[in-house]
């Protein structure tokens, strides 16, 4: 039997632009991401960091405006061309937003939703999957006694990591983070930032932050976004450390954005 090797890079990128009608919000962007490593987009506001993350997932279909030009390949699959099935994609790309968005339902049926309306109707199967969705987030011991409980009871922190389950139920290979820690405070950012750096032993992130010294502290390459272009990806110590771009340089050392 072979064993097939994955490549270490898994989102390869070539030449992507994304416009918002006219007006083109990301520029020819060229990048290769590692397989079970953080990468953190960061930059000043406005610059396509979500832009182009939602791109990766094909989120942006929903914007009526919207185009992307160039290759965004994962696993060697262009993921826009026309037979990719896009909630399959989505289901193997998963994504966390700055907002957690639970459903209207119990902490239980936020979990089991997804996996119930994709086939999985074994009570014990589910429960299974609830648990160990939950275990991941890092979330079940706090939870575990109350899963029939509305999960907007939860705090904020705990909502969000609600949300990594949820997209963690559907097995994802990655995940797609858009500054899950921005509206929470400082006890549950870390637990955020903890989470992360546990989960990328089994998935690949990508998270946009405003935060430099989340991006230095949880992320192994770090993308430097200006006005729509990619200015410098590099290993997140080298980036922090000796930037090889004087743009870089002044937006990290706070002369800018
Ligand atoms: N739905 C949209 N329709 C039109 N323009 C948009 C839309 N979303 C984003 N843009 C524009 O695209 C550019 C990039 O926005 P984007 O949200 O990707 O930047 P960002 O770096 O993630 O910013 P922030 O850090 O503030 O979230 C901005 O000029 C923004 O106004």
């Amino acid at each position: 039997m072979s064993v097939k090797t994955l490549e270490k890079t898994i989102i390869r990128t070539r030449d992507v632009s994304v416009y918002y009608g006219e007006k083109r919000a990301v520029s020819n962007i060229r990048m290769d991401i590692d397989r079970n490593s953080v990468t953190a987009f960061i930059g000043p506001s406005g610059c396509g960091k979500s832009t182009l993350l939602r791109s990766m997932n094909r989120m942006n279909d929903l914007v009526p405006s919207c185009r992307v030009t160039g290759s965004i390949e994962v696993d060697g699959t262009d993921i826009n061309s026309a037979d990719v099935n896009i909630e399959g994609l989505r289901q193997v790309i998963g994504m966390v937003f700055q907002r957690a968005n639970p459903f209207f339902k119990s902490i239980y049926e936020n979990i089991a939703f997804a996996p119930r309306f994709h086939g999985l109707t074994d009570k014990r199967k589910l429960d299974e999957v609830v648990e160990e969705s939950l275990r991941k987030a890092a979330l079940w011991d706090e939870v575990k006694d109350r899963l029939r409980e509305s999960a907007l009871s939860l705090s904020g922190g705990q909502q969000q990591r609600l949300c990594i389950a949820r997209a963690i139920a559907m097995q994802p290979t990655i995940l797609l983070l858009d500054e899950p820690a921005s509206a929470l405070d400082p006890i549950s950012t870390m637990k955020i930032e903890e989470l992360v750096m546990s989960l990328k032993e089994e998935y690949t992130i990508v998270i946009v932050t405003h935060n430099l010294h989340q991006a230095a502290r949880i992320s192994d390459k770090t993308a430097f976004f200006l006005m729509g272009e990619l200015i410098e990806y590099n290993d997140t110590s080298t980036l922090f450390t000796t930037p090889e771009n004087e743009k870089t340089e002044a937006y990290i050392s706070g002369r800018f954005g």
